[in-house]
């Protein structure tokens, strides 16, 4: 089962691999024939009613391969607004090669001929809301029509990632969706195909670019709230200001005074909140697990914290009362595994954390993802294991994090990791987030090791970010 968000973010992990979307379009429109042929009579007439997104492309391929039948394609809206190059490109072929096609501009000219069969290919996992014309007249007329509809991806109304269905949807005899199910389909009475369009099994398991459009911040979102320091200030700094550059709007520190002025004097962007003691004790956590819950932030805990018996106690008494969203990292994963808690934990253990919470002990954590898995089912949380190459999974699902270099072996990276899950966080699904956080701390390593392929700095990779997420001119 995927959703239409993710199967996008699929295919354009699938595209860097270097699998297109029009070699995806061609094995969908293939797959849409198929469906046809298995409905139709050898004398068959076939109406197309195609939209001007790819799934009108994908039918678009489809009548290529349906030769043998009488078949008329209307396109809704005029070719000049096709919305995609695959799609214009698989419909400037049809008139190149003299296919019976027509451009219905207005809901008024829409005519849908009598037909046998009606491929229904106007909108599929690009639409929102209840269908607007002229896709509503067709979608009357078709629903009206004495003849077999097979409709491509989804029944146009439907929508992919919840699996609502518009009042005004089209009704499908036979529904040809790609790749994998999608939520609801199963429950409609259509029969449902699910079509094997090529896509190689690493656009889902490994992290890709995909994953960061699913992830990324469109503008600015979140407060993420590093509870930090104590011996160490760089590490809440580095993971505070991670926040910032990966969208936050706003990062707090909350640190022991003692060091509150150092880690504000690292950058007077942050928002340091000290609080009187040397460390984190359990009296302080109590106070902030209050604001952490009136702010409604993403708290990340760890960084600097040290492991003092005392700031260990303050750390476990913290997490079991939470009941957010918390990436734990450093020093305060050893707690994880001793308590129960609503909240929702991120951890992001390096080799030696891992092995020490009781997950596997090895370099190669790509190669364990299986144990990985079945360490964070057990664990009950999501686990992003770090390593030169990353394994995220929920117990469930597992992605792996490819991103990075060799370079990145230095301190701080993983406080920057953690910032930046947290910033992700504030807008998408904790696997979503971790993986795609996973992938953007390395991307912005190999921004680094382009330049020199050692000797950078985790502080470095702050200033690669922005360009990692949002892209922009690289100088
Ligand atoms: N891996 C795969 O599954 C592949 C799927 N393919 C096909 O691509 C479509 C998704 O295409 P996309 O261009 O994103 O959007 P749509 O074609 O679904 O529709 C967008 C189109 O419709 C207009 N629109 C949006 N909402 C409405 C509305 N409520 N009423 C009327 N019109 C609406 C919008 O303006 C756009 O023009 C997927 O379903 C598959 O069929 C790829 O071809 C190959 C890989
Ligand atoms: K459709």
């Amino acid at each position: 089962m995927i959703t239409g968000e993710r199967m996008a973010a699929v295919d354009e992990n699938a595209a860097a691999l270097g699998v297109s979307q029009k070699q995806l379009m061609e094995s969908s429109g293939n797959a849409v024939a198929r469906a046809v042929r298995e409905v139709a009579e050898p004398d068959s007439s076939v109406a197309v009613v195609a939209g001007r997104g790819n799934n009108g492309g994908d039918a678009f391929v489809a009548v290529r391969f349906l030769e043998k039948y009488d078949v008329t394609t209307l396109l809704l809206g005029r070719a000049d607004r096709i919305g995609t190059d695959i799609a214009r490109e698989n419909w400037t072929a049809l008139q190149n090669a003299g296919y019976d096609t027509q451009e219905v501009t207005d809901s008024s000219e829409f005519d849908l001929p009598d037909c046998d069969v009606v491929v229904d290919a106007m909108l599929g996992t690009g639409i929102s809301g209840d269908l607007r014309e002229p896709a509503a007249t067709a979608a009357e007329a078709i629903n009206a029509a004495d003849a077999t509809v097979v409709a491509v991806d989804v029944p146009s109304g439907f929508d992919a990632d919840g699996g609502e269905v518009a009042d005004n949807a089209v009704e499908a005899d036979r529904v040809v969706t790609f790749h994998d199910t999608k939520p609801g389909l199963a429950e409609l009475e259509a029969e449902l195909a699910v079509a094997d369009i090529g896509i190689p099994a690493a656009a889902e398991r490994d992290v890709g670019p995909g994953d960061i459009s699913l992830a990324r911040p469109d503008g600015r979102e979140g407060r993420p709230y590093v509870i930090g320091g104590g011996p160490y200030t760089g590490a809440p700094a580095l993971a505070s200001q991670a926040a910032l550059r990966a969208g936050a709007e706003l990062a707090f520190v909350a640190a022991p005074e003692s060091v509150a002025g150092e880690i504000q004097g690292y950058a007077e962007d942050l928002i340091v909140q000290p609080y009187e003691n040397e460390i984190l004790t359990p009296d302080v956590a109590e106070d902030l697990l209050e604001t952490a819950e009136e702010y409604d932030n993403v708290v990340v805990i760890g960084p600097g914290l040290g492991t003092d018996d005392e700031t260990l106690e303050a750390t476990r008494g913290f997490l079991s009362s939470y009941s957010g969203t918390a990436v734990v990292d450093a020093d305060a994963l050893e707690v994880v595994p001793e308590i129960e808690t609503d909240a929702t934990l991120v951890c992001t253990p390096n080799r030696g954390e891992l092995a020490r919470m009781g997950g596997p002990d090895t370099d190669d954590l790509a190669a364990v993802a299986d144990e990985i898995e079945s360490f964070a089912a057990e664990l009950g949380h999501l686990v992003l294991a770090k390593g030169e190459n990353d394994v995220i999974t929920d117990g469930e699902r597992t992605r792996v994090s490819r991103s990075g270099t060799v370079g990145m072996k230095v301190g701080g990276t993983g406080d920057t990791l953690a910032g930046i899950v947290a910033a992700l966080l504030e807008g998408a699904e904790p696997m979503d987030a971790a993986a795609a956080g996973a992938q953007v701390n390395g991307l912005a390593g190999e921004r680094l090791a382009e330049r020199h392929e050692h000797g950078y700095l985790a502080s470095e990779l702050l200033g690669e970010l922005p360009a990692v997420l949002w892209g922009g001119d690289d100088e």
